[in-house]
């Protein structure tokens, strides 16, 4: 009988830098499933504000779990198993409430650290096998102010104010705050909210800045995860993750990398000044009209950026400054609704950016990425108000998107499925349009509806890899239906 491989193997760095990772088991094909998972443990984010411990939905004014006192929106969400089972249980029978006139946020610290705590004992096999030894980086994260405050928030509060001395050690408090922070991943609840889960298995996967990998996660079979292949990956290849925006620029990757990952990554992206060709740091020359500005040593923060063609430059400092500021840009725009008013601060910002950014910088790329869903979809921008210039301009976003996405984010990703849907709609509207307008005739006419369909093809194949009733499967369902509606149209002409 034929030798059935394992899709993945564990292996173990041999000078241990790298700790532990994983490598395909033989050859994947793109979108292949590596494995399943069950969540060990989730809850909020560190920094979380005032949100609801059943859904985690923010809350606007404080609600109270009829049984423990804390933060619950509804009596169905005080019923949460994830709530009921873990902190409720504990707060009710030791008497601990939320203290109303503190720091909420600071008291929310200690939620997912309990209730990991309380799954290291009722799955102690899995604990002591999979989590106990997961890395923490504890000598790093004691150098940090943050120690102090976890020590305060969650370790003291724990132990004294809750009474678990006697059940949870003070290292071991320590060490799972060390553990969520290294290896947690985001989850996004069925409201859209953004939570951390750890699953132990798919933590093993280091980090590169261009990713083999993406997961998903089953919100109603208890978030089990499904982690999967995006490109065909050769037997014995390493299989990655991103643990970073593939968006963001070099020297903002690794100083997230570093800050809550503690490491400096030397990826091939990272390592190249253009960053694979992308130019997703570059920015202009300001002195002269077609040089572009790299970093002449990309894995050097405080290294100088140099022009292209002149002896302009900037300093690895200056480059930071920027960089945050162009941050602060974009947390502003994040903060405001989604209407017509954030579309027209999206196209402003990518108009002040002109001067200064290389055309593919991140930061462009970002703003490409917004309004490349936000035309058609939008008050005042709806898909039948879109004049032809527009229809047009949405298209452009979206394939010089994808463009990019090839190189930092290849394969079938959820964003290049998401981004292939806005795509077809601004090819298609655009060019029904220019057909009434008698731009080009019926042979013409079939041949780009085609290209739509190829658009479409490939976007249904990358979403209908997404769990049911997500509302990327949502979508992958609504272009297998726009693929049949399209082909039978052009029979019709
Ligand atoms: C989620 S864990 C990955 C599994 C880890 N190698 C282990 O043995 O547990 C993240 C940690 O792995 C290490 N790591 C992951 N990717 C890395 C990379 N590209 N370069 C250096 N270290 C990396 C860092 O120590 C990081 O904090």
């Amino acid at each position: 009988m034929a030798t059935v491989h394992p899709t993945y193997i564990i292996k173990n760095s041999s000078e241990n830098k790298l700790g532990r990772y994983v490598v395909a088991g033989r050859d994947l094909r793109a979108g292949e499933e590596i494995f399943q998972e069950e969540i060990f443990s989730i809850g909020p984010k560190s920094g979380s504000p005032l949100i609801c411990l059943g859904c985690y939905l923010p809350l606007e004014e404080l609600k109270l779990c009829n049984t423990c006192k804390w933060p619950i929106c509804s009596p169905e969400c005080s019923q949460e198993p994830w709530h009921k089972n873990y902190e409720c249980e504990v707060f009710s029978q030791k008497g601990v409430k939320l203290n109303e006139e503190a720091d909420i946020s600071a008291q929310l610290e200690c939620i997912t650290p309990l209730r990991t705590l309380i799954v290291s004992e009722k799955q102690n096999e899995q604990w002591e096998k999979e989590v106990s030894n997961m890395e923490a980086h504890t000598e790093e994260r004691r150098k940090k102010i943050e120690w102090a405050a976890e020590q305060v928030n969650v370790v003291n509060f724990l132990v004294e104010a809750c009474k678990l001395k006697d059940r949870f050690n003070e290292d071991k408090i320590q060490k799972i705050c060390g553990i969520l922070e290294v290896n947690c991943f985001e989850v996004i609840t069925k409201l859209g909210i953004s939570i951390r889960g750890l699953y132990p298995r798919m933590a093993l996967l280091n980090h590169n800045c261009i990713a083999n990998t993406t997961h998903s996660v089953f919100l109603d079979k208890n978030y089990r995860l499904q982690l999967r292949t995006t490109v065909d990956t050769k037997s014995g290849c390493e299989l990655f993750s991103s643990y970073t925006s593939s968006l963001q620029p070099t020297i903002v990757r690794r100083a997230r990398l570093r800050e809550c990952k503690y490491f400096d990554c030397t990826c091939a992206r990272c390592s190249d000044p253009t960053e694979m060709g992308t130019h997703i740091g570059t920015f202009k020359c300001t002195k002269c009209d077609n040089g572009f500005i790299t970093s002449t040593q990309p894995l050097d923060d405080n290294a100088p950026w140099k022009c292209s063609h002149c002896d302009n430059g900037i300093t690895g400092n200056g480059v930071q400054r920027i960089y945050l500021a162009i941050q602060e840009d974009m947390a502003e725009l994040e903060q405001m609704e989604m209407d017509g008013e954030k579309l027209e601060a999206t196209e402003k910002l990518l108009r002040k950016y002109k001067s200064v950014l290389h055309p593919r910088n991140g930061s462009n790329v970002l703003l490409w990425h917004s309004l490349s869903q936000m035309y058609g979809h939008t008050e005042g921008y709806s898909l039948d108000m879109l004049p032809d210039l527009l229809l047009e301009r949405k298209s452009k976003f979206c394939k010089d998107l994808l463009d990019i996405l090839n190189i930092v984010e290849p394969g079938l990703t959820r964003i290049r499925g998401l981004t292939l849907f806005e795509y077809h709609i601004g090819c298609l509207l655009y060019t029904k349009s220019r057909y009434q307008h008698g731009e080009f005739n019926k042979d013409a006419l079939k041949e780009r509806i085609h290209s739509v369909v190829d658009i479409l093809k490939e976007c249904h194949q990358i979403l209908s890899l997404e769990p049911e009733g997500t509302p990327e499967a949502m979508l992958a369902a609504s272009a297998l239906q726009s693929i049949n509606q399209l082909i039978e149209s052009v029979e019709q002409l």
